[in-house]
């Protein structure tokens, strides 16, 4: 099965830049175009991705060589390279120039919310090749909703239910990498209703490519991943808040006691207190079981803006 020639990764945060990482230097994908709306992420995500390469060299990991070639094959977009080549305020600048660079495929990676993803998928079924692989890193949106998003960027004319618009929503597909994406050895893949099967190969293939293992899964809220995943690490915070134990110990209990790598209060920090709220707000809008409500306190560190490891801060550790 083909893999992309020019690889699309929007969101340059944790998971956009491991992916754009994987992509490059594993698959060996020509050209990784990386866009976020917010140009400091891109340059401190470089940053990060020019530590990582340097590490594997520095352990014969990787060649040199191979680590500058990789890190050559991606280029940025951010909103005001790509509207300097159209016209000026244009909030879809950055969709047209990567379909003006033929981009076959894309992975979003941007933030756990469904209208920031909706919005993205519109552009994309606008702006790309009508062959391009749109793929998504959500944690837990539906798939099947984000291939309805992309047949309404086409616009009036075309309807879910004619030819086009099934289509468009056939190459919709769900490619699910885990953090850390160098690090961790498996890609869940979820196609929605409408995922072709061509689609579902392709977007195997790349995560193959990419030195993963694949699994599938179903659309539904979590997936497989998540639905087991999120439910335990809202019980440890739920844990935490009624002062069953300390912070230390549930996830010394779960790390020594159960053999867990880390404790799920770190997890959470690791993978970021937002990203953890919104899967579990997806978790009980999709499926209004009560055993999926969000701990309150989870939702008040958020409010406080307190987001575990990537604001700096790991949350949880430094929770009295
Ligand atoms: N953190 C994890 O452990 C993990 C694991 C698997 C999957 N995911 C999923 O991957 C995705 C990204 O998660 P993350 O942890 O990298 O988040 P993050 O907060 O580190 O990064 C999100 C990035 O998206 C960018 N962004 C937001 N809106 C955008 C838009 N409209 N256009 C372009 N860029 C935009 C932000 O500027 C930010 O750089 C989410 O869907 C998340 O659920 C996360």
């Amino acid at each position: 099965m083909a893999l992309p020639r020019v690889l699309s990764v929007i969101g340059a945060g944790q998971m956009g830049i491991g992916i754009a990482l994987v992509a490059s230097l594993r698959a060996k994908i020509p050209t990784v175009l990386l866009y976020d709306r917010d140009p400091s992420q891109i340059t401190k995500g470089l940053e990060f991705m020019d530590k990582l390469l340097a590490k594997d060299v520095s352990k014969g990991k990787t060649s040199e060589d191979d680590a500058k070639a990789a890190r050559g094959r991606i280029i940025s977009i951010t909103s005001s390279s790509a509207s300097s080549s159209t016209s000026n305020n244009d909030e879809f600048g950055w969709a047209r120039e990567l379909g003006e660079r033929g981009s076959d495929m894309v992975v979003e990676a941007a933030s756990e919310r469904l209208s920031i993803k909706e919005g993205i998928f519109r552009a994309l079924a606008k702006n790309l090749s009508k062959d391009a692989v749109l793929a998504s890193n959500t944690s837990s949106i539906s798939i099947t909703k984000l291939a309805g998003a992309a047949v309404e960027g086409l616009g009036s004319t075309i309807s879910k239910a004619n030819e086009e618009g099934k289509s468009c929503a056939g190459r919709v597909v769900g490619v699910h990498f885990f953090n850390p994406v160098p690090v961790m050895k498996l890609c869940e893949v979820i196609p929605g209703l409408q995922t072709s099967e061509v689609t579902l190969e392709r977007a195997k293939a790349f995560a193959v490519a990419c030195g993963k293992e694949v699994s599938t899964s179903k659309d539904v809220p979590g997936f497989v991943s998540n639905a087991l995943l999120m439910p335990f690490l809202n019980e440890a915070i739920m844990c935490l808040e009624s002062g069953t134990a300390t912070r230390d110990d549930i996830d010394k209990t779960l790390r020594l006691g159960m053999g867990h790598p880390m404790g799920p209060l770190q997890l959470a920090d690791f993978i970021g207190l937002d990203t953890c709220l919104a899967i579990q707000e997806t978790l009980y809008e999709g499926t209004r079981d009560s055993k999926y409500r969000p701990s309150v306190l989870l939702g008040r560190m958020v409010d406080a803006g307190w987001l575990g490891k990537k604001s700096g801060v790991v949350e949880f550790i430094s929770f009295a």
